[in-house]
């Protein structure tokens, strides 16, 4: 077992152990908003599938304009209208026009599209008044996606866009891979479900409630949910159960070092290899990870914000891992700081904030306390600031850097409604 590794090293030694889970799902499209592909898609046509029209006009032969001019216009015989949804039943010859709408299939002879505005328009026939360039106002087929391509790869994860895409491929149906299934159990023989009534000396389990969310939120699906005493044999069952149905396993809480933190030896018992603990990093410091037959368990801190931060940087690559994403490391951002924070940092500090943009800049504000048990202060970041060992107190205007946790998009919408 290595003792104090950094964060870096932690997440080389998490993500060095897994591969994506190789369960799939056939899924409805609608159905697959979030999951992570699990196979390349290829385009089975070409998208446009015809040369369309992109506006409403005529579609003529550039040849017949050639000599057209303001004092000579072409008059060109109309001998066609094809709306979007139809095709064309005529050939466009010599001295012929046919009227198009937007998205309809350009027809054969035709090898430019004029504009209504751009004509005379007459009982069936149209004045051109100027040289029209060949292939001017035509949307190639394939110019979106060409017939084989391959639009989505594997560990793509389905958004709006693609899904809209797939869509437009006449694709109803997606391969993905199935939920990473998480076992959450916390331990403590001061917690109390949420629903039960508040007796003195106990508190309410947040890490469960956050932990199963933060999952969710994340496409994982929580399978094992155990709130345990503080004792070694009652851990250890718990931790037995959960990795015979889930793929990785959370625990929070008894991971320091008093008498009741029998996390460690519980994963001993159950004959799993710790493989670190602590990283050198505030909060979130007693994190232990361990390995059971290819299965990952995290032994997080009790504290929530401690709990929370380690899941955010530590467990969540090894979840996106497992699911079959490709970009698994939380993303940095750099900003400037709104609000001083006081502290010196001896160790290397998390900071719980939230980016803004604003007249061009990146501001990064705190969220509020920063001490280890604060869930409020978790409530509106979606970024950690990452202080290096060694910084004084942090003062306004000071440029960070800071990994991004949660959904940036978030903090715009704020802004907006200011
Ligand atoms: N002598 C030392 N004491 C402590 C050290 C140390 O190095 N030496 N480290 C401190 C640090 S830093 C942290 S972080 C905590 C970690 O403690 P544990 O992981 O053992 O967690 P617990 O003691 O079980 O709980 C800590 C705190 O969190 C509350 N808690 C626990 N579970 C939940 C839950 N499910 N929902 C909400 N809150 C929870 C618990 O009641 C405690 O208040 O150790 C320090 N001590
Ligand atoms: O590890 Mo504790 O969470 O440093 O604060």
């Amino acid at each position: 077992m290595r003792l104090n590794v950094s964060l870096e090293e932690a997440q080389e030694i998490v993500l060095g152990m897994l591969r994506p889970i190789e369960r799939e799902a056939i899924l409805h499209l609608p159905d697959s908003l979030g999951r992570v592909l699990s196979r390349d898609i290829k385009a089975p046509f070409n998208v446009p599938a015809f040369d369309k029209s992109p506006l409403d006009g005529y579609a003529v032969r550039a040849e017949d304009t050639k000599m057209a001019a303001s004092d000579n216009p072409v008059i060109l015989h109309v001998i066609e209208e094809v709306p979007a949804g139809s095709v064309p039943t005529k050939r466009v010859e010599p001295g012929s026009a046919i009227r198009i709408m937007t998205g309809a299939p350009i027809p054969e002879g035709a090898d430019v599209v004029v504009r209504f505005e751009d004509v005379e328009e007459a009982a069936d026939t149209i004045k051109v008044s100027q040289p029209l360039a060949s292939g001017a106002n035509i949307i190639p087929a394939g110019d979106d996606v060409a017939e084989g391509e391959v639009v989505a790869s594997t560990g793509t994860r389905l958004n709006a866009p693609l899904i809209g895409m797939l869509a437009s491929l006449g694709i109803s149906s997606v391969p993905v891979y199935q939920r990473v299934r998480v076992a959450i159990i916390n331990t403590g023989n001061e917690l109390l479900d949420p629903s039960e009534k508040w007796l003195p000396g106990k508190i309410y389990n947040s890490n469960r409630y956050l932990l199963e969310a933060r999952c969710k939120e994340l496409g994982a699906e929580p399978v094992y949910l155990d709130s345990v005493p503080d004792e070694e044999t009652a851990v250890a069952e718990s931790l037995q159960g959960a990795l015979e149905v889930a793929d990785l396993v959370i625990t929070t809480g008894g991971a320091s070092v008093g008498q009741y933190d029998v996390v460690k030896n519980a994963i001993n018992a159950v004959g799993a290899e710790i493989l670190f603990w602590k990283i050198a990093l505030k909060p979130g410091m007693p994190t232990a990870v361990a390995r059971k037959d290819g299965k990952v368990i995290f032994s997080l801190s009790g504290n929530p914000a401690a709990a929370m931060i380690t899941f955010d940087l530590l467990a969540v690559p090894a979840l996106k891992k497992l699911s079959g994403m490709k970009e698994v490391l939380p993303p940095t951002i750099t900003g400037i700081l709104v609000n001083a924070f006081q502290k010196r940092s001896p160790q290397r500090r998390m900071l719980r904030a939230k980016w803004k943009k604003q007249n061009g800049s990146d501001l990064i504000e705190l969220t509020g306390k920063q001490s280890n048990d604060v869930l409020k202060s978790l409530v509106e970041c979606n970024i950690l600031i990452d202080v290096p060992a060694g910084t004084p107190s942090l003062a306004v205007g000071q440029h960070v850097s800071a990994y991004v946790v949660g959904n940036l998009t978030d903090s715009l919408v704020g802004e907006l409604k200011c």
